[in-house]
């Protein structure tokens, strides 16, 4: 089956990077970002995921500089199978997946499929959401026991702190049960994907630990 784009997001990064500088306050090393994904080895898929309106399509908007693919559903079992709701951005070797866990009267895809090679979980969380953190854990916890992802890092977006009464960083941390994680590289990175604020200073501390993966 062809690749269903052929939107080429890392190369678009080496030209218009004033369009980043635009968007993204304060960011200083768009070079050290693309020579990381590109020494990023063999496939690399990186998961972004979080319970609905976390604020996943918008982080994708801030990260990257050409049209977004919402894919449509496609039925069977075929490589690259992709689902209504599923949102990629793909490279040679890097694509990046988002979609919303949890809900309960949705019947959900075989999500395993997207799993392989995954080397980085982005997990967003809306901190201004308290009544929905117990959920999130939840969902998360349920994410990190598949077999596919125990090797994969974790980068948590403690999303939407722009928001009256958000949690910060060390809130979401407890409130997620990340300190009892054991044998996972994992950080709590405060953000604001509107702005854009935190986005790639997550993704400082994510692109050294893939390469190394
Ligand atoms: N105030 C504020 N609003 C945000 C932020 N990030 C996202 N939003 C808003 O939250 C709403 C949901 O954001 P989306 O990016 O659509 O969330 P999503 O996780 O993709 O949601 P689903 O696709 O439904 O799973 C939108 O109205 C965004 O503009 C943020 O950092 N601060
Ligand atoms: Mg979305």
């Amino acid at each position: 089956m062809p690749e269903r784009t052929s939107w080429r997001w890392l190369d678009c990064l080496e030209g218009p990077l004033f369009l980043i500088d635009k968007f993204v306050k304060g960011f200083s090393s768009i070079g050290t970002l693309l020579k990381s994904f590109k020494k990023v080895r063999g496939k690399c898929r990186i998961l972004i995921l979080g319970l609905d309106a976390a604020g996943k399509t918008t982080i994708l908007d801030k990260l990257k500089l050409g049209e977004l693919v919402t894919t449509i559903p496609t039925i069977g079992f075929v490589e690259t199978l992709e689902y209504k709701n599923v949102e990629t951005l793909r490279d040679k070797n890097v694509i990046i997946t988002a979609w919303d866990v949890g809900g309960k009267d949705e019947i959900r895809p075989p999500w395993r499929h997207y799993y392989q090679n995954t080397k980085a979980l982005i997990y967003v969380v809306d901190s201004s959401d308290r009544d929905r953190v117990e959920d999130c854990k939840e969902e998360l916890h349920k994410i990190l026991n598949e077999d596919e992802l125990t090797d994969a890092a974790i980068l948590v977006y403690a999303n939407k702190t722009d928001l009256p009464n958000a949690m910060n960083a060390a809130e979401v941390t407890d409130q997620l049960g990340l300190h009892s994680l054991r044998f996972r590289q994992w950080y709590v990175q405060e953000s604001c994907a509107r702005t854009g604020a935190g986005l790639y200073e997550g993704l400082d501390w994510l692109l050294p630990v893939l390469k190394n993966k």
